[in-house]
C-alpha cells in the first residue's frame, strides 16, 4: 500500500533527486515532517521509491516563486500550467518538501 502517488511522468525526476517538492491540495496536507512515505505511480499504483517529508507549508498560487519551480525541476510558468491542469481554480496549496530515501 502506497501513501502518496505521483504522475508517472515525474518518476524519473524524483528518483534522480531533481524533484524535491510537490504542491498538493488540502486532502494531502496531513503529512508531517519526519514521516517516511511509500511512493507509487498514479496511473498503476506501482511502488517506485520511499521519501522522507522535510516540511509541509501552506502556499497560495500567487506566492509561488522561481525557487518552488526549481525544486520541481520546472520553470515557474510550466509549474503554474501543471497546477492549473491538476487543480483547476484552486488557490490554496500545500508545499510538501521531501528527500529521497530509497529508490525501488
Ligand atoms: C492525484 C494527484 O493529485 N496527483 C498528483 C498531484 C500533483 N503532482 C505533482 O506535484 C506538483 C505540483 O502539483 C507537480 O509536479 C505535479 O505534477 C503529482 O505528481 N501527482
Amino acid at each position: 500500500m502506497n501513501d502518496i502517488t505521483f504522475f508517472q511522468r515525474f518518476e524519473g525526476d524524483i528518483v534522480a533527486g531533481r524533484k524535491t517538492i510537490t504542491l498538493r491540495d488540502v486532502s494531502e496536507s496531513h503529512f508531517t515532517a519526519g514521516q517516511q512515505l511509500r511512493v507509487g505511480r498514479y496511473e498503476d499504483d506501482v511502488y517506485f521509491c520511499t521519501i522522507e517529508v522535510i516540511s509541509v507549508m501552506p502556499v497560495l498560487l500567487g506566492q509561488l516563486t522561481d525557487e518552488h519551480a526549481r525544486q520541481e525541476n520546472m520553470t515557474l510558468p510550466q509549474l503554474k500550467e501543471v497546477i492549473a491542469d491538476i487543480y483547476p481554480g484552486l488557490n490554496e496549496l500545500y508545499a510538501i518538501v521531501f528527500r529521497l530515501v530509497t529508490a525501488a
